[in-house]
């Protein structure tokens, strides 16, 4: 049961691999380490075997419009390219995509991540390893082949070593050209995949390493060599200087709910009964987060809660079984969100401590409304914080009650009744808001506002069980405030939200939201939240999900 849902890929496995051995993409994990047989230039392609378009597109669900970018930018066999720079939040598929895509065209390359290979020293030998076809093992004393340490060093030892390998490969192709070519490297060109660049920028304050690796493609002029950058961080945080040709981005967005579905039902056992343990808990887990590794880790222990009361797991579960297990899974959602929660905050406020990038980021958005997606990463906590100091912002606070009554807008006919009026009044706080501008609000009307809008009590199957309090109560509230406070700090720095001075009456710090309008949209739709575009902020009637 423990593997319930967890997708096959090869990701953790292989940069493992990739970055402790030379050479390790022979496939399905058995590494040529293992038998000690030298390498080849074959073993420069991953997999023995390589698999088709469909099951590239089928083995990551809701990747294939990045997926099928990235085969555009490779281009044709022995095609040269301009670099290409993937960006996109955390556990986005970058990395499985790119060493999919590879599996399924078999060509070569190189992969070095910036999480194993953590200083310039490192990477480099890294990279010259795996074009001299040099394993570190016991034998060598785990040494590199070639000691490297200056960027000048590296750039003459990569020139030689690349025009080697392509050397080979051309060879290669010229003997291949009548045989059959399976387990066989194809083309002529090699690429170059250096993953999780963000953590370069913290290398070395002085250290160029960063504008050293964009210029090697200028450096190289060798046309037979592909750069591939994969990041975490967006590409304006990079380029602050433009000697160089930019990569070409290609950006790998959150997951929405749906494609979440598909990618933990891959491969259940049993797939009606994880449905409906899905159908329960991914809702509410996916406004703390929509990383596909944090997801997987609070499921599998959650499902074997869920499965208790089960005899036999292989069991098509009936509404009244549905009920029973929902029951008994229950106390034990609230606080796996909450550390769930607490994960993800500390990362993102981890990933935002460089608050330059955020405000770079903040600006752009400011004059790029055009685009309906929002280019960079922010936790679904932040962004819900973000559109709940924009509806505290736009709205007099006299209408909070009506707008995030617990209710959840079955007190409507209600208010219909006496709508004439209140509209004349909306109408009148509209006018005058438009004439104010964002209004301040105290701290604890957005924590307010916030608890309701991800308060999960609605994803609960029915009435009786929302009758039981959700997942509203103390636990959750009480578990949380740091982490939301930690939050509110980031959104603060990189000026998304400002802290004015505190109020001579109430004495506590206001707040105010800096956002647009077309940027709370945005965000909005990137969470499905229903905000409803107008003067004044309104959360359309729809519920919430
Ligand atoms: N579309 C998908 N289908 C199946 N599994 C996926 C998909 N996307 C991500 N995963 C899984 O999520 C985990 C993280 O994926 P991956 O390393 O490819 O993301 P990433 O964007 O490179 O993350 P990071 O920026 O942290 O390096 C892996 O275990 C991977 O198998």
């Amino acid at each position: 049961m423990g593997d319930e849902g967890n997708p096959q890929t090869p990701r953790r496995t292989t940069r493992a691999s990739l970055s402790s051995t030379p050479n390790p993409k022979s496939s399905t994990g058995k590494l040529k380490s293992c038998n000690l047989l030298p390498l080849t230039i074959h073993d420069l392609a991953y997999g023995d075997e390589s698999i088709s378009f469909n099951d590239l597109i089928s083995s990551l669900p809701g990747r294939r419009a990045q997926i099928i970018e990235l085969l555009h930018l490779l281009g044709p066999l022995d095609s040269p390219m301009f670099p290409v720079f993937l960006y996109g939040g955390a556990s986005t598929g970058k990395t499985s995509s790119i060493l999919q895509t590879f599996k399924h065209l078999k060509r070569p390359f190189v992969y070095c991540s910036c999480i194993t290979c953590y200083n310039p020293r490192i990477l480099f030998e890294s990279v010259l390893n795996q074009l001299l076809l040099h394993r570190r093992n016991e034998s060598n004393r785990y040494s590199s082949t070639k000691r490297c340490e200056r960027p000048s060093d590296f750039v003459n030892l990569l020139q030689e070593a690349l025009h080697n390998v392509v050397d080979s490969l051309k060879g290669n192709v010229e003997k291949s050209s009548s045989k059959k070519s399976v387990g066989r490297a194809r083309g002529e060109m090699v690429y170059l995949v250096f993953d999780n660049l963000e953590l370069a920028r913290e290398w070395d304050k002085s250290s160029n390493i960063l504008p050293f690796l964009f210029k090697l493609y200028d450096i190289l002029k060798m046309p037979e060599v592909g750069l591939i950058f994969l990041s975490n961080a967006s590409p304006d945080t990079y380029y602050s200087d433009t000697g160089y040709v930019e990569p070409v981005p290609v950006y790998f967005p959150d997951y929405t709910e749906d494609e979440l579905r598909q990618i933990l039902m891959k491969n259940p056992k049993n797939p009606k009964l994880y449905s409906s343990f899905l159908g329960v808990v991914l809702r509410p887990f996916c406004r703390v987060t929509r990383r596909v590794d944090e997801l997987l880790t609070a499921f599998s222990s959650l499902y074997q809660i869920y499965c208790e009361p089960l005899d036999d797991l292989g069991i098509v579960p009936n509404e009244d079984m549905k009920r029973k297990l929902f029951s008994h899974l229950q106390p034990h959602i609230g606080p796996s969100l909450n550390e769930t929660f607490k994960v993800e905050s500390r990362l993102s406020s981890e990933a935002s401590a460089n608050t330059n990038k955020w405000k770079g980021i903040a600006k752009k958005v400011g004059v790029s409304e055009s685009s309906n997606e929002i280019d960079f990463h922010m936790s679904a906590c932040a962004k819900y914080l973000l559109i709940c100091a924009f509806l505290a912002s736009r709205n007099p606070a006299t209408l909070d009650a009506s707008m995030f009554d617990s209710t959840g807008g079955s007190n409507n006919k209600k208010r219909k009744r006496s709508s004439e009026k209140s509209k004349e009044k909306k109408e009148i706080a509209e006018q005058e808001l438009l004439l104010k501008g964002p209004g301040t609000f105290p701290l604890e009307r957005l924590l307010a506002i916030f608890q309701c809008i991800v308060s999960v009590s609605e994803c609960l199957p029915d009435e009786e069980a929302r009758g039981d309090g959700g997942l509203e109560g103390e636990s959750w509230t009480n578990g949380l405030l740091s982490d939301v406070l930690l939050e509110l700090s980031s959104l603060c720095n990189a000026n998304f939200i400002s802290k004015g001075g505190s109020c001579p009456l109430e004495g506590a710090n206001r707040y105010r939201s800096m956002v647009s309008e077309a940027m709370a949209l945005k965000v909005a739709k990137s969470l499905k939240f229903p905000l409803a575009k107008g003067t004044v902020a309104t959360v359309s009637n729809e519920r919430i999900d």
